[in-house]
């Protein structure tokens, strides 16, 4: 059999069976999961198999480019491996290198993510207990990454995924090609620039980020939040059809606004939601977040809606429904961030 070398392929074309050689590892390309500017994410195998998938990202070298964005990830990733699988929201790295055209890591292989499952619920929105327990494994998230210090600057449905089984009810967190460390070596947050760039996904950035100021932590909670809106209300946030980004943060002011709450958390708790957003308004660039708060909040919001945290995910209730069997209580175990608690699973008690 003709053995088809990927090493000096293009980043976005590298077809099944096609094998890319790393120092004494060979991979075996499986299929493509997606692509993009940048390049591409592939399924890949050790070859010989070690039974197991791996996800390998590329990244096209660019002759105006000499280092890989996908440094910052790697870099991210490397900081995040010392943590036991199951136990963060941070993927596993295993190997990285570069080839002619083209930059890769290797890393766990994921399942669907929080778009692609939204988008297979029949009314396009989670049910209030998948949304308040995805809610608070998304955020645990950023929080993990702001302990780090850095931000990460898209956070998007698209950027976050489900674990394969047995993890499949854990929340990863993903790409880190554009995050910044807002810490610096002397661990105080760095001085915010006076101008910045438009960095990040127009539906999902904070006000600040519209207004061209320095984004910290707190920005990726108000993207965090305004994520949640889309994957809980069925109408998505006002501004999804908003074209302009003028528009768009015109919008996102007029939902501070009474009326534009009710409308934003229409088919949330919105008295906590509310809460939310006022406490992460207030919040400066160089605050730390008091996520405790954020958690307490979301913890009411399951009260107030009288959510079952034991039912099981959506995705978790599909698969029972296709094998026609199980019992309406959650399978799988979750992260358990802090002292031991399934925090995603267990509301804390007042
Ligand atoms: N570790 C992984 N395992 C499985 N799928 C992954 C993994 N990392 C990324 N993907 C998937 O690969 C696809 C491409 O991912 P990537 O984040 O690189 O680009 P994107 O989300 O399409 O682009 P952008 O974030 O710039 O809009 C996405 O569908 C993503 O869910």
């Amino acid at each position: 059999m003709v053995t088809i070398t990927a090493d000096d392929m293009d980043a976005a074309d590298i077809p099944s069976g096609a094998i890319l050689t790393n120092k004494t590892l060979k991979y075996r390309f499986v299929e493509k999961i997606g692509s993009g500017g940048y390049g591409a994410v592939y399924k890949v195998q050790l070859d010989p198999s070690d039974n197991k998938e791996y996800a390998m990202k590329i990244e096209k070298k660019l002759d105006r480019r000499e280092h890989s964005k996908l440094n910052m990830e790697v870099h991210i990733l490397k900081m995040m491996g010392h943590k036991p699988e199951g136990k963060t929201h941070f993927l596993k790295m295993y190997d990285r290198g570069k080839k002619e055209k083209f930059f890769f890591i290797v890393m766990t292989l994921v399942g669907d993510s929080l778009l692609d499952l939204k988008r297979h619920r029949v009314r396009g929105v989670f049910s209030p207990t998948t949304g308040v327990k995805v809610a608070r494994q998304s955020l645990e998230a950023i929080e993990e990454l702001h302990d780090c210090g850095f931000i990460h600057r898209d956070i998007k449905p698209g950027n976050y995924a489900i674990g394969r089984h047995p993890y499949h009810c854990t929340v990863y967190i993903l790409d880190f090609g554009i995050a910044r460390r807002f810490i610096n070596s002397g661990g105080e947050v760095k001085a915010p620039r006076v101008k910045v760039h438009f960095k990040g996904t127009v539906r999902y950035a904070s006000v600040n980020c519209h207004r061209g100021k320095e984004n910290g932590p707190k920005d990726d909670c108000e993207s965090w939040l305004y994520m949640m809106v889309d994957l809980c209300n069925s109408e998505g946030v006002p501004w999804r059809r908003a074209q302009d980004r003028e528009k768009v943060f015109e919008m996102k002011e007029e939902a501070r606004t009474v009326k534009g709450k009710e409308r934003l958390f229409k088919e949330m708790a919105l008295t906590e939601w509310s809460n939310m957003i006022d406490y992460i308004d207030k919040v400066g660039y160089q605050d730390k977040v008091d996520y405790t708060y954020l958690y307490e909040m979301l913890d009411e919001s399951s009260r107030t809606m009288h959510i079952d945290l034991t039912t099981p995910y959506d995705w978790e209730k599909d698969e029972k429904e296709l094998q026609s069997a199980g019992t309406e209580r959650s399978s799988c175990t979750n992260p358990s961030m802090k002292s031991g608690i399934s925090s995603s699973l267990t509301p804390k008690k007042k």
